[in-house]
């Protein structure tokens, strides 16, 4: 990190120690504690739902500060995790340095870090979602020769009573503004805390969804990351979404990042966007184009997309979300820019044009690597906040990795190429020979029963976390649900208060 990096950034414990959170040390956590006054320190993790959990500790003895950012805690695995066994259950935690941040809600001040799951045997535990991330970014590394990056667009919405001035219009909340958006400064105050916790945030804005039902008014959100090595991006998301729930109980407010909440309304998805590098270089495109390195990766997510949806949208309301004309895909396709397909090439900044001067001719030229060459990404439109982190981006990697392991992954590419707007009428026939995405937990649950070995290989996937998720996605029996109550507004306002509050 450079000195201008270092000066602007959020989080104070960098500010403080003048360096980069992958260089602190454990002498340097002890330091700012000491320094700074910290009475707690809290670790932090995420369960089998998804949710960060907390255990604090209370700052009063450099000694015992030192044993546990040493030895960590000892905690019960199988009231974390279902498929960790009561009979062997105990995990050790063990604090992750890098992660360190203030709480940004406790009176007293206390720093957070998230925490790395071990086993009896002192080895990381294969089956935590963590760790299976590690092994398919190792893996992927090791076959490609290249770093895995991305980012989350993490979509929710806030809930609070109606106001009658300056309405906001139905479907039509998109980047609006104050006073027709009412959730700004929630929304940027959540930022702000993201930031200080660690976050590389890119930019937060109204989404498509707004409407009132039953005098509150339900406003869509979202947060959107900067592209980053990927556990670092999954380590952001769920700080995140924790964040965001702490704020909006401490002011009075709803949130739910579930699916789908009303039938017809926009749903909240979590978009991922993915990038590969080399040498700290951008290996998608090269002189404007994709290169065969991204239709491969594309070709991988396409090959596996009936599974990535059993990591990505584990509730039965994940599949109200993925229908026609809400800007959620239903077809296994991809294309450039548009929002129907599963994998969106976004804008990249790959014409090489000098916008900035254009817009701005007083200025002088801006050099051509500095014009946006290395922000290209690509994006798969079918997650939601039901995934479990961790385990979605480790399925992403998977899935990317196999497309360099596929002998017809540019064929495979260039079937699934879908320009254009697929559910546009006059491209009908096209869409109906493309494969469909499951429209349940149940067809998910098959689809990755089918498709396990490929997760499985390498020992990336433990089995009994794959057999854990077969038998969740089972348990809801939802085979026909969505055509069964579609139509029905009680019954999917039912379905929809059971997992308001997924992931
Ligand atoms: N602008 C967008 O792309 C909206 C995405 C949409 N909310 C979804 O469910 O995925």
């Amino acid at each position: 990190m450079n000195n201008e990096q270092l000066m602007m950034n959020a989080n104070p414990i960098v500010a403080a120690l003048g360096k980069a959170p992958s260089e602190f040390t454990r002498e340097d956590i002890i330091d700012y504690v000491t320094k700074n006054n910290i009475r707690l320190v809290n670790f932090m993790y995420p369960g089998g739902d998804g949710r960060l959990k907390t255990l604090n500790f209370i700052v009063s003895d450099l000694a015992y500060l030192r044993t546990i950012l040493t030895c960590g805690e000892r905690v019960d695995g199988s009231s974390l995790f279902s498929f960790i066994q009561a009979a062997s259950s105990d995990l050790y935690v063990l604090p992750r340095f890098a992660t360190a941040f203030l709480d940004p809600f406790s009176e007293t001040p206390t720093l957070c870090m998230l925490c790395s799951f071990f086993d009896k045997d002192g080895n990381p535990l294969g089956s935590a979602p963590e760790h299976t991330l590690r092994k398919a970014l190792d893996r992927f590394k090791a076959k490609t020769g290249m770093d895995f990056e991305a980012m989350g667009e993490l979509e929710y919405y806030v809930i609070k009573p109606a106001e009658s001035l300056f309405p906001g219009q139905d479907q039509h909340g998109y980047h609006e503004s104050a006073p027709y958006a009412k959730m700004g400064a929630f929304r940027q105050r959540c930022m702000q805390y993201i930031a200080q916790a660690g976050g590389h945030i890119k930019y937060g804005h109204t989404e498509v969804g707004c409407f009132e039902q039953d005098g509150m008014l339900y406003e869509q959100n979202e947060i959107e990351f900067l592209p980053v090595p990927a556990i670092h991006a999954a380590d952001e998301l769920v700080i995140a979404k924790w964040v965001i729930r702490n704020l909006a109980w401490q002011e009075g407010l709803n949130v739910t990042f579930a699916p789908k909440i009303t039938t017809g309304k926009a749903g909240s998805g979590l978009h991922i966007h993915m990038r590969l590098m080399k040498d700290g270089r951008n290996m998608l495109v090269n002189n404007g184009q994709l290169t065969d390195t991204t239709r491969k990766a594309i070709a991988g997510l396409m090959e596996l997309a009936p599974s990535l949806t059993a990591f990505g949208n584990k509730i039965p309301t994940s599949y109200f979300r993925l229908v026609p004309h809400q800007e959620a895909p239903t077809n296994v396709c991809w294309g450039m820019s548009n929002r129907s397909v599963l994998v969106r090439i976004p804008l990249g900044w790959t014409s090489g044009h000098d916008m900035s001067r254009a817009a701005n001719p007083m200025e002088q030229e801006v050099p051509m690597e500095q014009r946006g060459s290395e922000k290209q990404t690509f994006e798969i439109r079918s997650g939601d906040g039901s995934a479990d982190v961790y385990q979605y981006l480790a399925a992403l990697c998977t899935a990317c990795r196999h497309g360099f392991e596929m002998d017809n992954a540019l064929e495979v590419a260039e079937r699934t190429f879908a320009d254009g707007d697929i559910h546009d009428s006059s491209r009908a026939e096209h869409a109906t020979n493309m494969a469909q995405l499951p429209d349940s937990c149940a067809e998910s649950a098959d689809c990755l029963a089918r498709q396990r070995s490929v997760f499985e290989a390498e020992n990336i996937f433990d089995c009994g976390m794959i057999d854990g998720i077969i038998a969740q996605l089972r348990s809801y029996n939802d085979r026909t649900l969505r055509r069964d109550i579609e139509g029905d507004v009680l019954k999917v306002a039912q379905l929809v208060k059971c997992y308001y509050n997924c992931g």
